[in-house]
């Protein structure tokens, strides 16, 4: 009998208390996210959910009067120590939000953005790159005879879909997603969600969501956070069909949130 390999852990979260001036907002919150695994985080509007999810990538660092205290481990290595490498942090933890925000340029230019940053100068490396993110996006069909065509005339989901390749051009280990799906309609959603489903065989992807049914059918792991801590975090199945905590059960069958 094989047995299958190991999930590496790409973050390891411990303790984490964040406030902004004198409000704590994120009390005690533990997380492991796996590679290979869509780990969704949920609960009522304010509970801290954008707030954790923008630590893994220290986003939250350009909130003004925020201080941190545990570990956020990212392979590793604790990113609340002083010495991380922002730019190469932000490439190998890519972040998409809710509504699709493309740079007013084409195509082709949204995705080559990164790319060029980080030394890639070659046209024919650039032209290999836009290929195969839109392809990973299923997108390619749709506008590969209008690469240079601006990207602002792209419908909402189009434009949501060429955000995730612009982040995949990179190459980043890590896609987080805070409510990647609420702008769109239900035909866009979907096509989303099918999305995360294949990108999760090559990454770890964290998302945002306030809609249950979106994460009891793409994800793999839940934490439900309330007033700012982790109430109850384990195997999707389970926070969805028998959840430990009271106050878990309320919120996913409706009755608060
Ligand atoms: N920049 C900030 N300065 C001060 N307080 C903030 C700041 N950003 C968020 N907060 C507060 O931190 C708490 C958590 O906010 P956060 O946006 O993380 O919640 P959320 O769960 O993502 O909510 P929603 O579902 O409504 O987006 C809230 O009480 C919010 O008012």
């Amino acid at each position: 009998m094989q047995v299958a390999a190991a999930k590496e852990t790409i973050f390891q979260v411990n303790d984490l208390n964040l406030w902004y001036d004198d409000f704590h907002a994120l009390k005690d919150v533990s997380l492991e996210a796996l590679n290979n695994e869509i780990y969704a985080i949920i609960g009522p509007s304010g509970c801290g959910k954008s707030t954790f999810i923008k630590t893994l990538n220290l986003m939250i660092n350009m909130e003004p009067g925020v201080k941190m205290t545990g570990e956020i481990n990212y392979k590793n290595k604790n990113l609340l120590d002083s010495r991380v490498d922002l730019v190469d942090l932000r490439r190998k933890v890519g972040m998409i939000f809710q509504k699709g925000n493309p740079f007013p340029q084409s195509i082709y230019d949204n995705i080559v953005y990164g790319p060029k940053i980080h030394g890639i100068k070659k046209k024919s490396e650039l032209d290999e790159i836009v290929e195969t993110t839109l392809k990973d996006v299923a997108l390619w069909d749709e506008v590969k005879d209008r690469l240079k065509s601006s990207a602002m005339g792209l419908s909402g989901g189009q434009q949501q879909r060429l955000c995730i390749a612009r982040a995949l051009a990179t190459k980043p280990d890590v896609v987080l997603m805070d409510e990647p799906t609420s702008a769109l309609d239900p035909i866009s959603t979907l096509k989303i969600e099918e999305l995360m489903s294949e990108l999760k065989k090559k990454y770890c992807i964290v998302i945002v969501t306030h809609n249950m049914q979106q994460a009891s059918r793409i994800s793999d792991k839940t934490a439900f956070f309330l007033h700012g801590r982790v109430v109850e975090s384990a195997e999707t199945g389970k926070i969805f069909s028998n959840p430990e905590d009271k106050r878990t059960e309320d919120y996913i069958s409706g009755r608060f949130g």
